[in-house]
């Protein structure tokens, strides 16, 4: 079975993913890591992101950056949303997600364009939202448990930037397929969202099942 989980920035696609991962016994990838590891890399080589010649020659990096807690940071975060409207740092990283998505006895993904882009035949699609006051909330005291001092004003500030650039770029847009079930998790707990979560996955497999 293939999962897409997608959404914007904290909205909590990243813990249910994790979850259903746990439930159904599936491997995970948070593609966003992926992403974050070209800016993590762009920022290190002091190299602009803006230029996708600089974020292409940026996709090579090694396997074990993406451990790396920095990739975590906000700063990271915005940079990663610049590189990845860039075609052809998209197409640098596209058949490593195909090929984990279509590995034998499936795979559960989350990020942006999984429904979409990278597994457009998955057997259940999750698209994952909440406000953005609440989404700033959310991860503002990550950040602050991880000890790094920001503003929830900046915050909130940079997850309304990332959606905008995400939702308006040409390249694999942030937008829920139309075959995604919708889940709001602005005022469930994260046991309730994942409960839901699973309510849906097996609702959505079941009707594709049944139209098979
Ligand atoms: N339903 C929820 N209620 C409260 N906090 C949540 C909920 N879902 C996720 N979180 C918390 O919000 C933060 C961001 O969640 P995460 O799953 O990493 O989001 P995303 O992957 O969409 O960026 C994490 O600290 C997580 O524990
Ligand atoms: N499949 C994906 C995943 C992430 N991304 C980009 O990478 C950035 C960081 O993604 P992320 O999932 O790590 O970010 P959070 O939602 O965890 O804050 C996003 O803002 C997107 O611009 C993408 O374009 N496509």
């Amino acid at each position: 079975m293939i999962i897409a989980v997608d959404g914007p920035a904290a909205s909590g696609k990243g813990t249910i993913a994790r979850a259903l991962a746990r439930h159904y016994h599936l491997p995970h990838l948070d593609t966003g890591l992926l992403y974050r590891a070209v800016a993590a890399t762009v920022l290190r080589e002091e190299l602009d992101p803006e230029r996708e010649a600089d974020a292409v020659a940026s996709c090579g990096f090694d396997d074990l950056l993406l451990a790396d807690e920095y990739l975590r940071t906000d700063e990271v975060g915005k940079v990663a949303s610049i590189v990845s409207a860039h075609p052809l740092v998209r197409a640098a990283l596209l058949q490593r997600q195909k090929r984990f998505a279509l590995q034998p006895g499936g795979a559960i993904l989350d990020g942006r364009d999984i429904g979409t882009v990278i597994a457009p035949d998955a057997d259940a699609k999750l698209f994952i939202k909440a406000t953005p006051t609440i989404r700033a909330q959310r991860r503002h005291a990550e950040l602050k448990k991880a000890g790094l001092s920001v503003s929830i004003d900046k915050v909130l500030a940079d997850i309304r930037a990332r959606d905008e650039r995400d939702s308006k770029r040409a390249a694999a847009p942030l937008v829920a397929a139309p075959d995604a079930a919708v889940l709001d998790t602005s005022f469930l707990s994260i046991d309730s969202a994942v409960q839901k979560a699973i309510q849906l996955v097996e609702r959505l497999r079941a009707a594709k099942a049944g139209r098979l």
